[in-house]
């Protein structure tokens, strides 16, 4: 059986091809892919946290709740929002998988239309037709939420979604998206990463890393250096050069990378770790004191998540036991806005709601509502929001967290705010619906004296919460067209060599579904193009 290391001799700093910075969800593809694709390439993951190999705090997906403000989150904070909520708490996995290893594997595959949108901005080649065939290979297992986690008060309540919105109900919403290209107004059982029989995460970590370190795949050329943090990329003119690092010991190290480095350390912590190496916006760095290795302007800004809210019942009897994947089951999609409000969107979901039937009353009680014991929640979110926010340090410190400023609802037409009202107002139209109806006692919050649309959008952004889908903080676009543009659609970085990035932060804009399947597209995806740049001809006919 191949073993995840904590330990890195001396002598073997100057060995390897990639260095694959962040063994997150896209990480794990590319060390697993490019190891794969490149034999005679040795591979270098290092991941910050533990491995997550055999350790079932982590890989039970029903305990992903207890994960988040632990030991394995980096739980940042946010700036103020003096338009929404500045008490919500970030949670980001600090463990092998990154966040596949804490979310809720609720998987999606994006839009055509959010595909589009990505080309447009000069992610050529990063089209529909590209997701479909690198997300068909994926190999993590997802498929519908299974019958025995289909709970009574689940299935009611999509059946009241369906009945009060004039929505139909789908089976498998990968299938709609696949052959339509989009989700229009529906309801229906997530599709989730995960292995029904023994309620196992299917993560990035679990599909792509485990197999090798179980000896049933053999890759004598990838080594996973696990509990070490990356301090910095370094730099020789031009040309990044490799990364130095502080062993679980304590003992540092500098690499140098024979062919690149790769930097996967998710949205927030790949804009931070280079920020702290000097590549970022030159006034940022220079009124930090930190020396300018490389002005580029877009590190850090172009801050994408998605904002959600929430509305609470108590429920006149518990929810049925047992029987469920993660609590969130189920989802809707609709749409708020007349036919291509947002140009060329036809008539595709703007709007989406998940369902909790746990009590999420965090930002609620924190207004004085009450926790009611048998509680079922829905989440209105905004699946393309227009606030747009930033990301930056405040010291040079490397322990000081970075700021995020998500400047939630500040967009001047306050599309954002309106998506959550109308929300609101679609939640309460499903909670007077048979046989969801008879399953409800009160409604907690906003509770019904709160109706008009003011009333509905103070407390909707007050109790806002996130989706937690941080993205975007290094986009990929036109480098020659876009200043803040951070990489090409090679993912190199702007204006140096042997430097890509890959993970959530390469996203222009938010996708209209939940980002992970499209996170684990940009691994496939990435680690194509760097085998491709390297040797391997495996693609050659196929390539978009
Ligand atoms: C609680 C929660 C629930 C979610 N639920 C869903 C869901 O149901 N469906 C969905 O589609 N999306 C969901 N998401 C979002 C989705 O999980 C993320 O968008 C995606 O996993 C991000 O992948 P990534 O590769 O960009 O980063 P990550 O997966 O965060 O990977 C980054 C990795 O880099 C490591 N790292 C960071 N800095 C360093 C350093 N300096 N040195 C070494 N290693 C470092 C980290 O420890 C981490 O393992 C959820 C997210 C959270 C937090």
């Amino acid at each position: 059986m191949a073993s995840t290391t904590t330990q890195l001799h001396p002598s073997d700093v100057d060995s390897y091809d990639f260095i694959i910075v962040g063994g997150g969800t896209a990480g794990c593809v590319i060390a697993s892919r490019l190891s794969e694709y490149l034999p005679n390439k040795k591979v270098l993951l290092i991941e910050a946290g533990p491995s997550d190999f055999m350790d079932d705090r982590v890989l039970l997906l029903k305990d992903w709740l207890s994960l988040l403000g632990g030991e394995l989150d980096y739980d940042y904070g946010t700036t103020e929002q003096p338009m929404g909520n500045s008490y919500i708490r970030h949670s980001r996995a600090k463990v092998l998988g990154g966040c596949s290893s804490h979310n809720t594997l609720i998987s999606f595959r994006p839009f055509e239309y959010d595909c589009k949108r990505w080309e447009t901005q000069g992610c050529t080649g990063w089209s529909f037709q590209t997701f479909t065939r690198v997300l068909d290979n994926l190999r993590n297992t997802i498929q519908p939420v299974h019958e025995r986690h289909r709970n009574q008060l689940c299935l009611d309540w999509v059946e009241g979604c369906s009945k009060a919105l004039g929505i139909p109900i789908i089976h498998d919403f990968n299938h709609e998206i696949k052959t339509k290209g989009a989700l229009k107004p529906c309801v229906g059982f997530f599709s989730v990463s995960y292995n029904p029989d023994d309620g196992r995460r299917s993560s990035a970590s679990v599909a792509y890393i485990h197999p090798i370190l179980r000896g049933e795949e053999k890759r004598p050329n990838l080594t996973v250096l696990t509990n070490t943090w990356v301090d910095k990329v370094t730099v020789e003119g031009d040309k990044v050069t490799g990364i130095s690092l502080t062993l679980q010991s304590g003992e540092k190290r500098t690499l140098h990378h024979k062919a690149e480095t790769i930097l996967c350390a998710g949205a927030v912590d790949t804009p931070r770790l280079m920020l702290l190496s000097g590549l970022g916006p030159r006034k940022q760095l220079s009124d930090l004191g930190i020396p300018v290795v490389k002005d580029i302007p877009g590190v850090g800004e172009n801050l994408l998540d998605h904002p959600e809210s929430i509305i609470i019942w108590e429920l006149n009897r518990p929810v049925p036991p047992n029987q469920t994947t993660m609590d969130s089951d189920a989802g809707i999609f609709l749409r708020r806005e007349i036919p291509n409000a947002a140009g060329g969107d036809g008539e595709i979901a703007d709007m989406m709601m998940h369902c909790y039937q746990i009590p999420f009353c965090l930002n609620t009680s924190r207004l004085g509502y009450d926790t009611p014991i048998d509680a079922f929640c829905m989440t209105p979110n905004i699946p393309r929001p227009r606030s747009r926010g930033r990301l930056y340090l405040t010291s040079s410190n490397p322990l000081t967290k970075p700021a995020l400023d998500f400047r939630y609802f500040t967009d001047p037409a306050g599309y954002d705010a309106a998506t959550i009202v109308a929300g609101l107002r679609a939640a309460r139209e499903v909670a007077k619906q048979e046989p969801f109806a008879s399953w409800l006692k009160r409604e907690v919050a906003p509770g019904p004296k709160l109706q008009t649309d003011e009333e509905l959008s103070e407390y909707g952004r007050r109790v806002a919460h996130t989706v937690y889908h941080p993205a975007g903080t290094t986009k990929m676009g036109d480098v020659e067209r876009d200043g803040m543009a951070v990489v090409d659609a090679q993912l190199r970085v702007r204006g140096l060599s042997g430097l890509r990035i890959a993970d959530a932060g390469v996203f222009p804009e938010m996708p209209t579904i939940n980002p992970m399947l499209t996170v684990l597209g940009v691994g496939e995806r990435a680690a194509e193009i760097l085998a491709g740049a390297w040797g391997w001809r495996g693609l050659e006919k196929e390539r978009l």
